[in-house]
């Protein structure tokens, strides 16, 4: 039996259409550290098929939250819905939504392309032919299913990502986090990336939550969190950002949001 949303933090009205219920729902979520505080009542939702950015600088505590999400941590207070499952009463449903490329990169190098993510596959309990089938249609429209039988060590730095992308989907989650994806890429790397993740969004109405401080990676349309120094200092679309600070570009809005704080971090 499929287990039921007990609780959205967005309740479904009798009628609604299920996009009303968000990809992710944080709600006064605080995180401590000994005395450091590195989330500080955080509340924030990624709606379904939304690009959502989380942008805060170095220590803002965005990968705290991915975290807490992820349940390396347990969040102790506040709640946490992906799509509408809470992580900590219902933890199995709410991770089977959830995709995740970590910051850090954790392929296995002397393993194949292939061999990464039906490994990956077999973890989320997906039999061999389907998570065959399912590894060379997501490596195809990534452009690299002639990549499959290579060894990860014989990538660049930008494909091994997009295979984290992919690897991150194989069990067709609702919900795609990343963490600062692009570090260490070069432009035209991060510019495939940036294209690979906005074409799920638009193709297959994902909810994706993209951590980063690189302002470029934004664009028009898209949703942004404001984080720093583990408070959400803004929310709101990228239009409603420039008004909200009155300036016509976003980086002098994210440097108005944070200040000379930023600065002096
Ligand atoms: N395991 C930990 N123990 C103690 N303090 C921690 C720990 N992890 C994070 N912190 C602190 O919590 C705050 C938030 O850190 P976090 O790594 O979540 O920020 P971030 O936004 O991901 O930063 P970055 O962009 O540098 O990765 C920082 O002050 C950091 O030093």
């Amino acid at each position: 039996m499929t287990e039921q949303p007990r609780e959205t933090a967005s309740p479904r009205g009798a009628g609604a259409a299920p996009a009303a219920v968000p990809a992710l729902a944080v709600r006064d979520v605080t995180h401590t550290f000994g005395a450091r505080k590195a989330l500080d009542d955080v509340s924030l939702d990624v709606p379904a098929g939304s690009f959502t950015a989380l942008l805060g600088p170095n220590g803002a505590g965005k990968t705290t939250l991915f975290s807490l999400v992820t349940r390396l941590y347990d969040n102790r207070s506040g709640a946490i819905h992906v799509l509408g499952y809470d992580v900590r009463r219902q933890p199995a449903a709410a991770l089977s939504q959830l995709g995740v490329v970590f910051q850090a990169r954790t392929l296995d190098l002397e393993l194949s392309v292939l061999d990464n993510l039906l490994y990956h596959a077999t973890l989320h309990g997906i039999g061999f032919g389907a998570g065959r089938r399912r590894a060379m249609e997501l490596l195809a429209q990534a452009g690299l299913a002639d990549r499959a039988r290579d060894k990860v060590r014989n990538l660049s730095g930008g494909q091994m990502r997009r295979v984290e992308i992919v690897r991150a989907l194989i069990h067709r989650p609702r919900l795609l986090l990343l963490d600062e994806p692009t570090v260490g890429l070069d432009i035209a790397s991060r510019a495939a990336l940036v294209a690979q993740v906005r074409e799920l969004v638009a193709q297959e109405a994902i909810g994706v939550l993209w951590a980063t401080h690189i302002i470029e990676e934004i664009q028009p349309g898209d949703r942004i969190v404001v984080l720093h120094r583990g408070r959400v200092r803004a929310r709101g679309s990228y239009e409603e950002m420039l008004a909200q600070t009155g300036t016509d570009e976003l980086g002098a809005a994210f440097l108005k949001l944070v200040g000379d704080e930023a600065e002096a971090a």
